[in-house]
């Protein structure tokens, strides 16, 4: 077996034992196996031959050492000995010299191996490295010793290196004492950033100076050097450096650097440096700075300084402002606006370019005698909940051919899927799916009809008391109203003391003066005469009380889910009684109330949307004056002006409205934010002030105080608070029973003082309606 064999079946256990347990020879090495010394005896006669005369230069014993150590490999130990013994030229074969040659290469081969082996491994990859991809090793100028954990003696060194070391740590000493005199404190942010990195840059060049090779320099700290003194802040030894090739990394952020605690260095560094440990003095950390705060230019400017779009927008908005200024400026000189300066920047931004519309300049009032128009009434059906007002005025509207009977034929196959048949008429005017599921009404529904002499707004109010304020809004648009009374046993007895009298007493504070009393529901008590008669009386004398003069009060029986006296006399004979006016010729014969055609103009907004003529589109009804296309109009609250672009009376386009028409105007030259529900139309040279503070002559309807309430006028409304109470009043003289009462009972009048949180527009001569707690408290006018 050749040893190469043995060496491939090693046991290496096995051979441990034996080592440990027997004493270690060099001599044993010397003994060769048979079949060893068979091979060495064959190699050796063949590396003689093959050295021919030159084989008396070598011993026997050099060929042997040869052949051990190249495995026998005749050829190699040839060329072995031929080199070290014989002659060197064998030993570099001119291949192997032109690949590797050069200085650098002689240097590293002298390196490694001897130049007379390199003969012999001048096939092995590792030597054949490219020039560029060989290290270049910078030899240290003096060892240190006690390096990566040996002892911390300095081990053995020259004469010259301790003389040189010696002299070293002699200028450091005289450095620190120096540096001790001119920095009292070791405080860093005394200097500026750029004397730190001269002071930085100032021991690296001493450094340089030293031998060490110029290089740039990056201090990666303010407090860069490592210095630890017994301060707590270095000797001048070493600054840790960065070597770099980009020259302009120092920190120029122009911020104070605050100095960095540091610690001892530690161990490794201690050697590395030459530094005594006994010299540092730790120093408890109190912060830790962010790191790049110190670093470089690039990261601690990155947000010191507007970006590029930062400037842009700035300049942008500079301009703009200058633009609001001005316009700002120009606006509240014309208008005289009380509003915040929020609003005002709001009407500065807006863009409209359009065209103001023309005017006919009409006289509307000769143009309103001329025209042989029909009269306009808007009336408001109020009542208890439930009493029956949407049913009743759906069979109205069916009966005058207004809806027809498929699509009522609809609404009952709807009604009747949700279990609520018997709400199909009433759901004519209830829309809303809300009002239908919850078979209620809950908001103002307005729908209209012709009649031979009149043209007729329906208001139809909520019964439930919830919706009291958009009772309120509907009482205020109308000219008179019908009180609807559920004539069913124990109804009546019920609303009366409900919403029936509230209504009532709500309509009389509104200045409703007309009122029809539709007692309804009587085909649930067999069309009922005495009935009839017993409610008329109680509502008689209930109206009476509350101030309506009984000329203005007619009474008609009804069934509105039957149709019976709306149109048409009743078929029934239990109703044979009855020889009044149905419901529809008592409407006919109700005057609307006086218009105040010449007043100045002032609307309520009841609705605001968008049309296809207009995106501001809004409809009300004319309190006051007179309006026509092209004139320009002031809303209030807000103070903005807008324009008629065009207007339209019962859906029809029309030139010009008057006092008590609803109309549905189009404006231009106004952005829909100032334009809400509630807020009032009127002339610029004659507008309607924004108040928060009214005196008002009220009807009690509660106990009144200095307390909290709602003013309601129309659809405004607005927080308040009852401030002062001047006078008790007489109902009927008004003059003065006393001043400054504490307290107002119910059905009371008296005069009241109310302040409001915000401005809005109210003038002498409007009702508003004061509620608190969900009570209607007052209602009154405005003195
Ligand atoms: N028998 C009978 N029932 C009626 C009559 N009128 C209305 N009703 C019923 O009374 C219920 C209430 O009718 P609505 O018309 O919704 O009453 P409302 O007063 O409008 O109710 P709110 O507006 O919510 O206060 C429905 O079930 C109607 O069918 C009637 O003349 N006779």
């Amino acid at each position: 077996m050749s040893r190469h064999q043995a060496y491939r079946n090693y046991d290496y256990e096995n051979d441990l034992d034996e080592y440990e347990g027997a004493g270690y020879s060099e001599d044993d090495d010397d003994e060769l196996s048979p079949e060893d010394r068979a091979q060495m005896i064959a190699g050796t006669s063949q590396v003689r031959l093959a050295l021919g005369s030159d084989s008396s230069k070598v011993t026997t014993r050099q060929i042997e050492e040869a052949l051990w150590h190249y495995y026998y490999d005749v050829e190699k130990s040839v060329t072995y000995l031929s080199s070290k013994y014989i002659s060197q030229k064998l030993a570099k074969p001119p291949a192997q010299k032109n690949k590797s040659g050069g200085a650098a290469d002689d240097r590293h081969s002298e390196h490694r191996v001897a130049p007379s082996l390199v003969g012999f491994f001048h096939d092995m990859p590792w030597l054949n490295i490219p020039n560029e991809r060989r290290t270049n090793f910078i030899e240290p100028s003096h060892l240190r010793g006690g390096l990566l954990g040996g002892s911390s003696s300095s081990g053995k060194v020259s004469k010259l290196q301790a003389l040189a070391a010696a002299r070293k740590k002699k200028a450091e000493e005289q450095k620190l004492e120096s540096r001790k005199t001119a920095l009292p404190t070791n405080d860093a942010t005394h200097k500026t950033p750029r004397d730190q990195v001269k002071s930085v840059s100032g021991a690296l060049v001493e450094r340089s100076s030293g031998g060490r090779q110029e290089i740039t320099s990056l201090p990666i700290r303010t407090a860069p050097k490592v210095n630890l003194s017994s301060d707590g802040m270095t000797s001048g030894a070493d600054s840790v450096t960065l070597q770099t090739s980009t020259p302009n990394l120092a920190p120029t952020t122009g911020l104070p650097l605050e100095p960095l605690e540091l610690a001892a260095p530690s161990a490794f560094a201690q050697t590395l440096l030459g530094l005594s440990a006994s010299r540092f003095t730790p120093v408890p950390r109190k912060h830790y700075p962010l790191p790049y705060m110190s670093f470089t230019s690039s990261v601690a400017d990155a947000f010191s300084e507007p970006s590029p779009d930062d400037v842009v927008l700035a300049a942008q908005s500079k301009a703009s402002n200058k633009k609001l200024a001005a316009s700002t400026h120009k606006r509240k000189s014309g208008s005289e606006r009380k509003d915040g300066e929020t609003i005002d920047a709001m009407k500065a931004m807006r863009i409209d370019d359009t065209p103001l519309p023309k005017s006919k300049n009409l006289d509307v009032l000769s143009e309103f005698e001329k025209a042989k128009r029909k009269k306009h009434a808007s009336f408001v059906v109020v009542g208890h909940v439930d009493a029956g007002k949407s049913t009743l005025m759906g069979r109205l509207l069916l009966d005058l051919g207004v809806v027809d009977q498929r699509t009522i034929q609809k609404y009952r196959k709807e009604a009747e899927s949700i279990g609520k048949s018997s709400f199909a008429l009433a759901w004519v005017l209830d829309q809303r799916s809300e009002e239908r599921s919850r078979g209620v009404t809950i908001d103002i529904a307005t729908n209209k009809f012709d009649t031979n002499s009149t043209s007729f707004t329906i208001l139809d109010a909520p019964g439930h008391r919830d919706f009291i304020p958009n009772m309120i809004a509907g009482a205020s648009q109308a000219d008179f109203a019908i009180l609807v009374v559920d004539a069913t046993t124990g109804a009546f007895e019920a609303g009366l003391k409900g919403q029936t009298r509230e209504h009532s007493l709500l309509l009389r504070s509104m200045g409703v003066s007309r009122i029809i009393v539709a007692i309804n529901k009587l085909d649930t008590v067999g069309w009922s005469q005495e009935r009839f008669e017993e409610i008329s009386d109680q509502v008689s004398g209930f109206l009476s009380a509350t101030g309506f003069q009984l000329k203005n009060v007619s009474y008609v029986p009804v069934s509105g889910l039957h149709g019976d006296n709306l149109i048409n006399k009743s078929s029934d004979p239990a109703a044979s009684w009855y020889s009044g006016n149905t419901l529809i010729t008592e409407l006919e014969s109700s005057e609307p109330m006086t218009r105040a055609l010449t007043k100045p103009l002032r609307m309520t907004i009841s609705e605001v949307f968008r049309s296809s003529h207009s995106p501001v589109t809004i409809s009300g009804r004319i309190d006051a004056g007179s309006l026509q296309a092209g004139d320009a109009l002031l809303v209030q609250p807000s103070g903005e002006k807008a324009y008629i672009k065009s207007l339209e009376l019962d859906s029809e386009p029309v030139d010009w409205g008057v006092a008590g028409q609803n109309v549905v105007l189009h404006l231009s030259n106004i952005d829909p934010i100032h334009v809400r529900v509630g807020d009032i139309i009127c002339d610029p040279k004659e507008p309607i002030a924004n108040i928060d503070t009214f005196a008002v002559k009220v009807l009690a309807f509660d106990i009144l105080m200095p307390m909290q309430v709602d003013v309601h006028r129309g659809r405004l409304h607005a927080a308040g608070q009852i401030v002062e109470i001047p006078a008790l009043l007489d109902k009927v003289k008004g003059t003065v029973l006393k001043k400054k009462p504490k307290i107002i009972k119910p059905a009371s009048v008296a005069r009241i003082l109310v302040k409001m949180s915000n401005k809005v527009p109210l003038e002498v001569g409007q009702r508003v309606v004061l509620r608190s707690g969900g009570q209607t408290v007052a209602a009154g006018l405005l003195e």
